[in-house]
């Protein structure tokens, strides 16, 4: 199969046979995932591409933190891996099945005074020293990402992170997500009330942004996006050491109130987001802590 990779001062592109893969070094955020033509993840029309906020779609790496923090107010909402530009490492594997690149981010990246935010939840209030590699490979059917974050300090930090997935859906209310059902969740539309999920198939019909925590799957109980729309094919999640699973559609009132994203787009999107969240990963000095996600059709 023809495999290609082309770069540009903002981003890469990615090739092999008709599937393609785009990635901004602006947040290492992947932005295209195409499949003979057909754009599996969503991009707001109104994103913003120019490195001056986080990309409202795609896949922005959530890093160090979920969220908003009491411990960090000055640390922005969902770290700041999203929001920097990684180092382009170049291509690390080339075959005719699979092509691999990778990024870094490291402290020498990351504006100081996020440094010092996310410094202030820590022990000692002492800067995390990381070094971070982001691998994307793209195969026919498949695209990985795979995240290896280490703690190139003294002392032990911690963190949160998660790959904020935004899937495009033909209409989402003929979008289900299954693999689910029995699994705890935090309900953030419901001022963080807690929940067991009892559907075996979950469908959106308003706001939905809930925290799945400790999501264990079989084959039978797979994590996936499954479509009735003719012709839309199943998007499943495969995960690896990214235990919970965030459910995100703004619905009408939120994406009114979002200036990147378009009155409508709720329509069109669902977010599935493996991540280390509902607890922080505790990283002992000189280790490295390693997770991915592959999704496949
Ligand atoms: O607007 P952002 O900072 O990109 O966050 C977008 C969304 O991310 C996650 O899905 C959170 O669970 C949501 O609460 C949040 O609204």
């Amino acid at each position: 199969m023809p495999v290609d990779t082309t770069t540009s001062p903002d981003k890469v592109v990615l090739s092999i046979g008709t599937t393609s893969a785009e990635i901004y070094y602006y947040g290492a955020t992947v932005t295209s995932w195409k499949l003979n033509g057909d754009e599996r993840l969503f991009v707001s029309k109104s994103a913003v591409l120019d490195g001056t906020k986080a990309i409202r779609g795609g896949i922005p790496l959530v890093f160090p933190q979920f969220g908003k923090s009491d411990h960090t107010p000055k640390l922005p909402q969902h770290g700041f891996a999203r929001t920097t530009r990684w180092r382009w490492l170049g291509v690390s594997a080339d075959t005719a099945s699979e092509i691999s690149v990778r990024f870094a981010l490291g402290n020498a990246d990351v504006d100081p005074a996020l440094l010092e935010a996310w410094a202030e939840a820590q022990p000692g209030k002492v800067v995390p020293a990381f070094q971070a590699t982001y691998t994307v490979a793209l195969g026919p059917t498949t695209l990985k990402s795979h995240l290896a974050i280490q703690n190139t300090g003294t002392a032990p930090w911690d963190f949160t992170a998660l790959l904020h997935t935004y899937l495009a859906v033909g209409a989402i209310g003929d979008v289900s997500v299954t693999g689910l059902q029995g699994v705890r969740y935090v309900d953030k539309v419901a001022d963080g009330a807690e929940a067991t999920e009892t559907r075996e198939s979950i469908t959106v019909d308003g706001e939905v942004d809930r925290v799945y925590v400790d999501v264990k799957t079989s084959p039978s109980t797979r994590l996936a996006v499954v479509e009735k729309t003719p012709g839309r094919p199943t998007v499943s999640v495969h995960r690896s050491a990214l235990p919970d699973v965030v459910v995100w559609n703004p619905w009408t009132e939120k994406a009114r109130a979002m200036g990147d994203f378009d009155d409508d787009e709720y329509r069109t999107m669902i977010c599935v987001e493996a991540g280390h969240v509902a607890t922080p990963y505790t990283l002992p000095a000189g280790e490295t802590w390693t997770a991915s996600q592959t999704l496949a059709v």
